[in-house]
């Protein structure tokens, strides 16, 4: 902290639905000032209180949004100890070395430093990496799983939506070696409109809007999935005639002696102490309605013979981007991980 007790923090990008979703949470925070709200040099919004554009935050987070210079200034951010990026992945791509030479924090969540390997990102993100150290440097903030990384880095790069929801279902099986060698996982998943972000597009118009598969056999999530998974997946998102939440229904084949027990144990070892990550008893399946505004990520399967059905929801923009970036900032600063986020435990 670089004046007082309290951790000086912007976010940039924050008239969009991530943006607000973060500016919504950190004004509850007992250990944040929020002190800078941040749209494009030239936003229709710059100058506009952030609650004449979302209500609910009327009373609540009346701050200005801001332009933010195309021309970086420095000096702007010099007493910030942190900022949260939640803008477009070339936008993002840009402005992280400039606000890690400013000696802030960053938690980018866009996918601009999410993979490793700078290869990645003319495929899947039209550009080429000018950053590759930063690239390698970067800890990947899906924060049940890298807490210790978490704790000291410059640069945290969070998931997707759809990776936090898959990865979150998978891992657990990864690491306790229970798929099988030549399994590979597949991954249907529905995202809500938000996933798309608050620009208008036709696709994510109200009359356009019906329920069908996308970027099939080509989104980026599959390779950002695969890197963090270390094994190949298949993954198809759909689109959802509803507004936020994401429901993942994932298949994977377990080896030949591998029991229910077994899968249970892997989950419980996983997140028995992670309040964050719901397992839902026996028969209750994860659903959009229970996890829309809410940090929480339920989880959920049936084993059928070999055959492992696991089903995973959460809010796409709360744990698959705001909350999330939170739960990694509590990490990173050693609050409690639900800090601002959820009924405070012992965790
Ligand atoms: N929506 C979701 O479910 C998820 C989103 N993400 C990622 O989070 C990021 C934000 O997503 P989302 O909130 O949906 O996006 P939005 O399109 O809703 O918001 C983007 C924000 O960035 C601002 N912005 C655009 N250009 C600049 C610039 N040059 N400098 C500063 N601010 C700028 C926009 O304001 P203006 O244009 O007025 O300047 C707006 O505030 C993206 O990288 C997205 O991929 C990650 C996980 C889930
Ligand atoms: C419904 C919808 O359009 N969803 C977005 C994913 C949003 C997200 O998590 O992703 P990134 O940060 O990787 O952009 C998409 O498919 O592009």
């Amino acid at each position: 902290m670089k004046d007082s007790n309290q951790l000086r923090v912007a976010i940039v990008g924050a008239s969009g639905y991530a943006g607000a979703e973060l500016a919504a949470i950190l004004i509850r925070h007992p250990r944040v000032e929020l002190c800078g709200l941040y749209v494009s040099e030239n936003s229709v919004d710059a100058g506009k209180p952030i609650s004449d554009l979302y209500g609910r935050l009327r009373g609540v987070v009346d701050l200005p949004l801001q332009p933010l210079p195309t021309q970086f200034d420095p000096s702007l951010f010099a007493q910030i100890d942190c900022v949260f990026l939640a803008t477009a992945h070339s936008v993002s791509h840009d402005l992280v070395p400039k606000f890690l030479a400013c000696e802030c924090q960053v938690f980018d969540l866009s996918g601009a430093y999410r993979v490793n390997q700078a290869d990645f990102y003319p495929d899947y993100y039209g550009f080429t990496h000018q950053y590759p150290e930063l690239l390698a440097t970067a800890v990947y903030g899906l924060a049940e799983w890298q807490q210790a990384a978490i704790q000291s880095a410059e640069l945290i790069a969070l998931p997707g939506c759809y990776p936090t929801a898959s990865l979150s279902a998978l891992k657990p099986l990864q690491q306790a070696g229970l798929l099988d060698d030549d399994c590979t996982p597949l991954i249907d998943a529905t995202s809500g409109v938000t996933g798309a972000g608050r620009k208008a597009a036709l696709a994510s118009n109200f009359c356009e809007v019906s329920l069908n598969p996308y970027g099939v056999g080509t989104h980026r999530h599959q390779p950002e999935i695969s890197a963090h998974l270390g094994r190949p997946v298949i993954f198809t998102p759909h689109l959802g005639s509803f507004a936020r939440g994401i429901l993942a229904t994932i298949h994977v084949d377990l080896k030949a002696n591998v029991s229910e027990a077994d899968v249970m144990n892997a989950f419980q070892l996983a997140y028995a102490d992670k309040p964050l990550v719901r397992l839902l008893p026996q028969g209750v399946w994860p659903s959009i309605n229970a996890v829309a505004h809410t940090p929480y990520i339920d989880l959920n399967w049936s084993k059928i013979g070999q055959h492992l059905i696991i089903f995973s929801a959460e809010d796409n923009l709360l744990k698959g981007a705001s909350s999330q970036a939170i739960q990694c900032f509590n990490l990173r600063y050693g609050f409690l991980s639900t800090q601002a986020l959820a009924k405070e435990s012992a965790c």
